[in-house]
């Protein structure tokens, strides 16, 4: 049966509030892995180490860009820049 233009409309707006609820999840659970990630940096580095791992960021990012493609690299990359400490030198 086709859609009336209204009844078009209002499935875009049904849409648009789910993927508004998405979005809302998917900052809560950026905010969850910034503070499990920065718990990690912290404990590294009260045992001298340094606040990031190449090599674990590698096996982070990797996922990323097999399931996204270039643009999953750069989802990636713009987590681990969100979840390093605000002084992030070393
Ligand atoms: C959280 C860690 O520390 C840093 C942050 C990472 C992250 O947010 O995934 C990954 C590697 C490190 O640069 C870790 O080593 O696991």
């Amino acid at each position: 049966m086709a859609h009336t233009e209204s009844t078009a409309l209002a499935d875009v707006s049904a849409l648009r509030d789910q993927l508004d609820l998405v979005d809302a999840e998917i900052r809560a659970l950026v905010e969850r892995r910034r503070d499990l990630s920065r718990e990690v940096q912290r404990t590294r580095m009260l045992t001298g180490g340094t606040r990031t791992d190449f090599t674990r960021e590698m096996r982070v990012i990797s996922p990323y860009t097999e399931s996204f493609g270039r643009q999953g690299t750069a989802i990636a990359m713009a987590l681990l820049e969100i979840c390093r400490g605000a002084s992030a030198s070393r």
